[in-house]
């Protein structure tokens, strides 16, 4: 059937209170009220399956976690499962001091001594009464005038009171006695007030504090707007007998869906109590919902004094125990409260909390309250127990402040502005591609490839090896005038692997950065340069276990106003590593697919390969990474022997080259002029020095050795002393690994100075391996004077 066209036909408007000096409206919230749960009663009966008794029983012990202190358990006459609850509640002392069951009744003789039966040795019992009062249940329910009426509340009482008063002598029980004129809203509100006046007369005990009677007030039927309900109950406190005797107890339900504004107006208007289930469970519509009454009144920096600290458990109990769900929009409770999908919510909310960090900062400094002021978010998830995870989610109404929040939120980097537009485009693609929600998952791995950060999985084409940034004086100082600083500059080594392949690159700049680029620009043909630049700080705020952050965007070189730009980011522990890694990060965005030059030698008169291409060589066919002196060493024995063969030199060539000059022999078959058979190593003096003793094969003639020094290389350096004439001293030392888990083994690099009285200072550079570092050390010593050719004395 259709909606009516004229539903006044139908229809007929709620009566109002004439109350011209209501005084709620200009009230505010300063306390919370008494707060009852009735979702063991009033909830419980609503249900299409009434919970069992161990549902109940968890029900309960969550209210009482929560901090409830007046529970209406059952209506204990309903049934046995209602009747065997209380028992058990009372029986397996489940019910602390300080918390009062209550037990709801209807005004009959039979159904109220067996509710008295079900509490029989509870400390603190509440009893409720009720019976209708409105005109309709008079007329058609009951078919009593309105005195028969009062007569059923007021017969009962003198029943309730009698019980009461046996009940207390036996079992030592505390009693309050509460009586709801049922359909209150309903009632003509004098006769309302003239049933509990009735029935406070004959209760006759009511008195202040923990005596005071209660008069519950339901809006059984939500039929009027809150406002209504408001005056209904400021002109029950008006002109109610006894006020200071008398709690008044609101009990709203939601037919309309104000029953929350009901309750809070109610609670304005003289309330000193609210029932209400959690979640608002309850007959049709439900009960008034408690979470959201108390956490309004958190969010206006009251306290309700109930805990929903752990929100999430609550959900998860109310939710399994009334099998119904709690919907996604639903205050405080619901899965999406907390979310903001669309962009100018999501930006309002990350600047919100970067604002709100620096507020609090300085109010911590001052002692002042850490308020929370956050755009949409009027409260916060973190003291319900819940966290940030879910505040912002990102779909195509998203824009580039939510996406840069999460990508602060879980990878801690903080997009410059100009990198959150050019990253938030990429996420756009993706969900307009996909029509899907994007999950924090599929933002933060589509940063991971764009910019080729975070892990093996996600490295580009080009990624950093290892590298050194040198200081490069000016090439003529004489150029500075006056005072000018020497404007030193910066030089590049690196090793890069590219497309799989390790190459060795070099270049100079004003910067790190520019180095690289112009090392890149040198050896890859890219031709970049630097137009952004910002750094910052990840963790260890104190500077322990701190990481440097960079972010760069490049443009191509000469074109600084390009509309075309690439983004990169690089993490390091050390700033330098981290602003050469966002260069290479943004270079991979740049190249994309296009071909980069491939390594190839050409040594000799036409030599277009530099020391890093030959470099690059021994990296790739050996796997060696010379020390750059060491390189620029073996680029002069290239150049001779490109020159003596009469032109180019091979890339197998110049490996064997390599291995001859130097008797490189990872397998150790070759031995140099110089090796050590056997030696043994040992701590002496203190522990601080070491001694050497060994066999050293001199020209295949084996000599006993051993000397001191304050490491194996110096103990070794100072035996050999005694073999040789003149002196020999150690320039430098490095050391790598080669090849992988299990048959790794250390390289080492040794050059050595040899000094013959009346002869020209030589020096040399050997190379050795050996599963022990500190014998592939030794070794290069000896490969290294082995090359100085020594002088060496009799045996
Ligand atoms: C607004 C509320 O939420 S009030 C609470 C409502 N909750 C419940 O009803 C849940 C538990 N109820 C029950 O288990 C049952 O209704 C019982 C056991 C209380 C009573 O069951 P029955 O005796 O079979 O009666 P029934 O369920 O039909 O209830 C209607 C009777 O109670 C009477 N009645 C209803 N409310 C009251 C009351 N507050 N005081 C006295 N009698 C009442 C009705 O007039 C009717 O009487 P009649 O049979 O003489 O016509
Ligand atoms: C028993 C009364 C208080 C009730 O539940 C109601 O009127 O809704």
């Amino acid at each position: 059937m259709p909606m009516l066209a004229d539903p006044s036909k139908k229809y007929k408007p709620y009566t109002p209170l004439v109350l011209p000096n209501r005084q709620w409206p200009s009230k505010t919230f300063t306390k919370p009220p008494i707060w009852l749960s009735t979702d063991l009663r009033d909830g419980n009966q609503a249900l299409a399956n009434p919970m069992t008794i161990e549902q109940k029983n968890i029900f309960f012990r969550q209210l009482v976690r929560c901090g409830v202190k007046e529970i209406e358990v059952a209506y204990p006459a309903a049934s046995d499962t209602d009747f065997a609850f209380v028992r058990g509640l009372i029986e397996n002392n489940e019910i602390p001091d300080d918390v009062w069951i209550q037990v709801l009744t209807p005004a009959r003789e039979d159904l109220i001594r067996r509710t008295f039966e079900s509490v029989a040795g509870a400390k603190h019992v509440i009893l409720h009464m009720y019976n209708a009062t409105s005109p309709a249940f008079r007329n058609v329910v009951f078919r009593n005038s309105k005195e028969q009426t009062v007569e059923l509340a007021v017969n009962h009482t003198k029943l309730v009171r009698q019980l009461t008063e046996e009940y207390t002598t036996k079992h030592g029980t505390h009693f309050k006695y509460e009586y709801s004129p049922e359909t209150f809203t309903q009632t003509e509100p004098d006769f309302a007030i003239e049933i509990c006046e009735a029935v406070k007369a004959t209760w006759g005990k009511a008195g202040t504090g923990d005596d005071r009677i209660i008069f519950n007030l339901p809006a059984t039927v939500e039929i009027a707007p809150p406002n209504h309900y408001a005056d209904q109950i400021e002109n029950f406190c008006n002109k109610i007998t006894e006020r200071e005797k008398v709690i008044v107890s609101l009990h709203p339900h939601n037919d309309r869906g104000c029953g929350i504004a009901a309750a809070e107006l109610g609670f304005l208007a003289g309330g000193d109590r609210i029932e209400g289930c959690l979640f608002g469970n309850g007959e049709r519509t439900g009960n008034v919902d408690i979470v959201n009454l108390a956490l309004n009144l958190y969010s206006q920096g009251i306290s309700p004094n109930l805990d929903f600290s752990d929100l999430e458990s609550v959900i998860d109990v109310v939710t399994k125990c009334n099998d119904l769900p709690i919907p996604a929009r639903y205050p405080y409770a619901g899965e999406l409260v907390f979310t903001a999908f669309s962009g100018s919510h999501q930006d309002a909310i990350k600047k919100g909390f970067e604002a709100q960090n620096e507020r609090h900062a300085l109010a911590a400094k001052t002692g002042e309250p850490q308020y929370w002021d956050m755009p949409y978010l009027p409260i916060d998830p973190i003291d319900l127990g819940l966290n940030y995870e879910a505040v912002i989610r990102v779909n195509s109404q998203s824009g580039k402040g939510g996406i840069a929040y999460l990508i602060k939120q879980h990878l801690q980097l903080d997009m410059p502005r100009k990198m959150q537009v050019a990253f938030y485009h990429v996420v756009q693609e993706v969900s307009d591609r996909e029509a899907r929600e994007m999950t924090v998952d599929d933002i933060t791995t589509a940063f991971r490839e764009t910019y080729h950060f975070g892990g093996p999985k996600y490295k580009g084409r080009l990624s950093l090896r290892n590298f050194k940034v040198s200081t490069e004086p000016v090439a003529d100082p004489s150029d500075l005038s006056g005072d000018e600083a020497a404007d030193e500059r910066r030089r590049f080594d690196g090793t890069l692997l590219v497309d799989k392949v390790l190459r060795v690159i070099r270049g100079d700049g004003n910067g790190p950065l520019s180095a690289l680029l112009d090392a890149l620009k040198t050896h890859l043909d890219i031709d970049l340069t630097l137009r952004e630049y910002s750094e910052h700080i990840i963790g260890g705020e104190e500077g322990q276990n701190s990481k440097a952050a960079t972010y760069v965007e490049l443009v191509p070189a000469g074109d600084r106003r390009s509309s075309k730009s690439w983004w990169g980011v690089g993490v390091d522990s050390d700033i330098a590593g981290s602003g050469l890694r966002a260069v290479l990060s943004a270079v991979n965005g740049a190249i994309g697919d296009r071909e980069l030059p491939e390594l190839k030698l050409t040594v000799g008169f036409n030599a277009r390969s530099g020391q890093a291409d030959i470099a690059s060589v021994l990296v790739n066919s050996l796997g060696l990474e010379l020390p750059r002196r060491f390189q620029a060493a073996f680029f002069e024995v290239v150049q001779r022997a490109a020159r003596e063969a009469g032109g180019e030199i091979s890339v197998g060539g110049l490996t064997d080259l390599f291995k001859d000059t130097y008797g490189f022999d990872p397998k150790g078959t070759i031995k140099p002029d110089i090796s050590m058979p056997s030696f043994t190593l040992e701590s002496v003096g203190d522990g601080s020095r070491r001694l050497i003793k060994g066999e050293l094969s001199v020209s295949n003639q084996v000599r006993k050795f051993n000397g001191e020094g304050n490491g194996p290389l110096s103990a070794l350096i100072a035996a050999l002393h005694a073999h040789v004439e003149g002196s020999i001293s150690l320039r430098e030392y490095s050391e790598h690994a080669l090849g992988e888990n299990v048959d790794v083994v250390a390289v080492s690099y040794v050059e050595l100075i040899y000094e013959l009285p009346g002869e020209k200072k030589r020096s040399e550079w050997g190379v050795a391996t050996d599963t022990d570092i500190t014998a592939s050390g030794l070794h290069a010593v000896l490969a290294s004077l082995s090359r100085l050719r020594p002088k060496v004395t009799p045996n």
